[in-house]
């Protein structure tokens, strides 16, 4: 059988596709006042974090990954006439702007460009000097005078893996938690409904992004064909996983095990991906502060049951994870070598946050000696890319990427 555009069907099978944003503008956009509200803790050096961005993708391409690129699967889905205003209107208004001569002006400034330069004006920010505005309501005037922006910039899209998850042969789109962030997901949004790839190709929408709940793709982990492990965490609430369990239990999506696992919330550990993926059939990365001494973690098993949802409690994660992957034995890989400097060390630059192209198969930051060092010792095969610019913004190799396709796996 044809696989569809999305076909996910677990963190490990060798991945066939994958969409990406190259770091802009907008990165640059970034000050010391707005770090914290954008979500970063250093302004990363432009052409440097270009270049290492661009070594992640040679490094995926040379492995057989088609990568796709953010801003022009955006433009590509905004063909249509209609579409295009419609899309403008909205990321818009969801810039503060519903209606009103500003949001007029600022519809008529972003027409001006081409679709794909439209985009990335949109991602880069939009500032007052941009447009000619020659009264400005009462609403602007009365804001922070000197404040450049009338649309934000956002930094955060080169971390693609949060505003949507693929599962199985769908997506979750995201509400996400930060105002800093909860426009990136619109993109996502046009780009399933109307790009010619996934448009009308039968690809199920889980979980839209018109919620008030929080959900976020960095806590979203596809650990095989029917059994999903997502992060409570600073970015996913409770209700929203139990609502998405509940939409994939009976929406014949295939999953009918959602595993709940809560997660510090804190800058440092904001996803679940960043203190725990998936990198082989039996062998994960784990960072040592997320469990007690012990090996124990809250964790809840959801299933579907006659009344709506079972949900059971658990603490210990090796014993859940050998439950529900119906396995034996496996390898819990401590970030750091669980040294308590190293791993701290590691986990804030991305250490724990691997992204497998095959099981096995790894990519990871460079700057993590001591975690790689210890996945090659435990059989794993690890490619390198490089990290100085990249990890400024609290995300590594999974977190910026999202997968569309990967090769389903054998057993
Ligand atoms: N999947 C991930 N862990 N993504 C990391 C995102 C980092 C980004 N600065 C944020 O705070 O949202």
């Amino acid at each position: 059988m044809m696989a569809g555009p999305i076909n996910v069907k677990s963190e490990i099978g060798k991945l066939k596709a994958v969409i990406l944003k190259r770091p802009g503008k907008e990165v640059e956009n970034i000050t010391p006042d707005t770090m914290p509200r954008l979500l970063f803790d250093d302004i990363p050096y432009l052409p440097i974090a270009q270049k290492e961005h661009d070594n992640f993708a040679t490094v995926l391409k040379q492995n057989g990954t088609e990568v796709l690129y953010l801003d022009d699967l955006a433009a590509e889905s905004l063909n249509d006439a209609a579409v295009r205003q419609e899309f403008l209107q909205r990321i818009i208004a969801e810039s503060g702007f519903k209606k009103g001569k500003t949001a007029e002006v600022l519809q008529n400034y972003l027409n001006s460009f081409d679709s794909l330069t439209m985009v990335q004006r949109i991602m880069e920010g939009v500032r007052k000097e941009d447009i000619q505005l020659k009264s400005i309501g009462l609403k602007e005037a009365s804001e922070d005078g000197d404040y450049p922006f009338l649309m934000d910039p956002m930094p955060n899209l080169y971390f693609t893996r949060d505003p949507a998850a693929a599962i199985g042969e769908g997506v979750s789109i995201n509400r996400m938690t930060f105002a800093a962030r909860r426009r990136e997901s619109l993109f996502m949004e046009y780009i399933i409904a109307h790009h010619e790839r996934f448009a009308n190709q039968g690809v199920h929408v889980w979980r839209n992004r018109n919620h008030d709940t929080r959900i976020e793709g960095g806590d979203e982990l596809v650990l095989n064909n029917h059994v999903l492990a997502i992060g409570v965490s600073q970015r996913t609430s409770a209700e929203a996983i139990q609502d998405i369990a509940g939409n994939l239990f009976k929406n014949a999506s295939g999953y009918d095990t959602v595993v709940a696992i809560k997660i510090p919330h804190n800058h440092a550990m904001m996803h679940l991906d960043t203190v725990f993926t998936m990198i082989n059939y039996d062998q994960f990365t784990v960072h040592p502060a997320i469990l007690t001494k012990d090996g124990q973690v809250d964790s809840w098993i959801l299933h579907p049951a006659k009344d709506g949802i079972s949900i059971e409690h658990h603490r210990d994660l090796k014993q859940v994870l050998k439950t529900v992957l119906d396995l034996d034995d496996l390898d819990l890989i401590p970030t750091g070598n669980g040294d308590p400097i190293v791993a701290p060390r590691e986990q804030w630059n991305d250490g724990s946050n691997t992204l497998a192209i095959a099981p096995g198969e790894v990519v990871t930051y460079n700057r993590n000696y001591v975690s790689n060092e210890i996945l090659r010792k435990h059989g794993l095969k690890v490619h390198e890319i490089l990290s100085s610019e990249l990890s400024r913004g609290r995300g590594g190799p999974r977190c910026m990427s999202m997968p569309i396709v990967r090769e389903d796996l054998k057993k």
